[in-house]
């Protein structure tokens, strides 16, 4: 755990939200707790950055989270043309070009649902806009219920794949239950990536860049009982730890 004042700053990029007649960025309490729970010191990151200004920030801080969102990326960025209602284009213009700018600078950075989406995105890959619409597929929208014991319940099995570093956190298990909120999906998996969890119907749920200290996404929320759940720990404990290593030097 960081020591106070030198704690790993960690870039979380913001969602752009209309709250009655007011346009406000805006983060989950869920994922800041997790992040704060392992020890980072979170850095809200506003829509409306341009590449100077991402580049002064990325300066600023040791690691860079995605978080997830009810909005959509839009279609125009993975080449698709169907209508998207839920856009939130100030994310989109601020996600996918930090993504890059983390992946040429070595930044650690992990995504989650919209975050994780982003990330096949931003590398070149594309996404189903309706994974219950396909055939063959389970519906992985989040459940109507507002109860967040039954929203974050567990929702479908996840197998860890073979060469992955996923595997080699968890050695002697390749079985997991996830829970699922989200209604789009991977179509088509961003060159280099690495593929680390599918669903029961093949869906990928989780991948990586094993070259990079720390180039993480995942399809569930681990953010949701983060200090609780194995690959909760897991994840955030070694995102973080990433991070105080950049921090270190
Ligand atoms: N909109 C995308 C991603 C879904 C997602 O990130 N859900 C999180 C909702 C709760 C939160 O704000 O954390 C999709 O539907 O696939």
């Amino acid at each position: 755990m960081s020591e106070s004042g030198n704690k790993p700053v960690i870039g979380v990029i913001s969602c752009e939200k209309t709250v009655k007649i007011y346009q406000v960025q805006s983060v989950n309490h869920f994922y800041l707790q997790a992040i704060r729970d392992y020890g980072g010191l979170p850095l809200l990151i506003p829509a409306g950055c341009d590449e100077a200004d991402r580049e002064q920030l990325l300066a600023m801080v040791d690691g860079v989270f995605l978080p997830g969102s009810p909005s959509n990326v839009a279609p125009r960025h993975y080449g698709a043309t169907h209508e998207e209602p839920a856009t939130d284009e100030g994310r989109d213009d601020l996600s996918l070009p930090i993504i890059r700018q983390c992946l040429g600078k070595g930044i650690p950075i992990f995504g989650i649902c919209r975050g994780f989406q982003e990330m096949n995105v931003a590398l070149g890959g594309q996404l189903h806009p309706k994974v219950h619409e396909l055939s063959g597929y389970l519906d992985h929208r989040e459940p109507e219920e507002s109860e967040y014991e039954i929203k974050y319940a567990f929702a479908h099995g996840l197998t860890l794949q073979e060469g992955g570093l996923f595997r080699q956190w968890f050695p002697d298990q390749t079985e997991f239950q996830v829970n699922s909120l989200h209604g789009q999906g991977v179509k088509s998996v961003a060159p280099r990536l690495v593929v680390e969890a599918v669903a029961p119907d093949g869906l990928v749920e989780a991948f990586s860049l094993p070259e990079h200290p720390f180039f993480v996404g995942v399809q569930w929320h681990p953010e949701w009982k983060a200090t609780e759940l194995p690959l909760s720990k897991a994840l955030f404990s070694r995102f973080i730890a990433s991070a105080q290593a950049k921090r270190a030097g």
